[in-house]
């Protein structure tokens, strides 16, 4: 059984409506992600599957039935950091968290899971984006829960503390969580999401692994070769383009396609392999890049 689904999900502000009608499910264990532009309706869904926010019309259902008391039990929510409480410290705000619950998960693993202990004793206003988000994510799982809400959780972090924070998530899929996210960013969604649902204007425009919607809309990989070896390759007759100083061609079978060009006499030295990433797929589905 799905642990969580979403049917004919709709929520309108005035005359404006910001998801409409939405459904799809979500596997227990799974990293589920939801993408989309700013604007596009990612927070309104995830407030409305939390149970923050009443939907206009449609249901969110939690392992078949209406979420009830164990749902708000064994769910986390990564709230924003402008939302704790003033003067307490780190230490203070898991000891006040925890107390919010009947079940709690050890502080002391805690620590240790999201790398806390150098600043336990300081206040969230005074640590790095990094450090707050990984307090954050502390405080989500101070009741051990078996779903997690990450909103946009590594929106405005360096490379570096991003890729620290998706190891982090990963941790806690290893430990069988469900954990269901929202991103703009591509390169989140590849690496850690195993379904996504693409929306744009409150509409699901795709969903899928990350890999099918890949597949799917992009069978082909990019051989791309200097323009020196442009005699070599007419000679293959395939169709050619010619991109900055570069020669492309399309390939559906890279094996095969290197297998010819070896024969031929192409030299491959300075191949590269060029294969669509979700951002080309974004484009290629809405006409607009997903940050516009
Ligand atoms: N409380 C509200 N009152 C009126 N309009 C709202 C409200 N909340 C959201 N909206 C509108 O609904 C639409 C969807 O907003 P939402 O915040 O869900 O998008 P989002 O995908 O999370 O965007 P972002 O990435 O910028 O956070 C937007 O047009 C937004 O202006």
């Amino acid at each position: 059984m799905d642990l969580l689904a979403v049917e004919n999900l709709r929520k309108t502000f005035k005359e404006q409506v910001a998801v409409a009608d939405i459904s799809f499910q979500i596997k227990q264990g799974s990293c589920f992600g939801l993408l989309g532009p700013n604007g596009a309706g990612k927070t309104t869904t995830i407030e409305m599957m939390e149970g923050i926010l009443p939907p206009s019309s449609g249901q969110v259902l939690y392992r078949g039935k209406a979420p009830g008391k164990d749902f708000r039990q064994n769910i986390g929510i990564q709230f924003q950091s402008t939302s704790l409480p003033d003067r307490l410290n780190c230490l203070e705000l898991l000891e006040l968290f925890g107390s919010f619950y009947p079940k709690n998960r050890p502080i002391k693993e805690l620590i240790e899971l999201c790398d806390l202990a150098e600043f336990l004793n300081r206040e969230p206003k005074r640590l790095s984006g990094g450090q707050k988000q990984r307090l954050l994510l502390a405080l989500a799982l101070i009741n051990d829960p078996e779903l997690v809400f990450l909103d946009e959780p590594t929106t405005g972090l360096d490379p570096q503390a991003r890729r620290n924070f998706w190891n982090l998530v990963q941790k806690i899929l290893g430990e069988g969580k469900t954990v269901v996210l929202t991103t703009h960013y591509m390169d989140e969604a590849e690496l850690l999401c195993d379904h996504l649902v693409i929306i744009d204007h409150g509409k699901i425009i795709e969903q899928g692994s990350p890999k099918h919607l890949l597949n799917q809309h992009f069978p082909e990989r990019m051989i791309r070769l200097p323009l020196s070896q442009r005699e070599a390759l007419q000679a293959l007759q395939l169709p050619l383009l010619q991109a900055g100083d570069r020669i492309e061609l399309a390939s559906s079978n890279l094996e095969q396609d290197f297998a010819r060009l070896i024969q031929q006499g192409v030299s491959l030295e300075d191949v590269q392999v060029h294969s669509a990433n979700l951002e080309d797929l974004f484009i290629k589905l809405t006409g607009h890049q997903l940050r516009a």
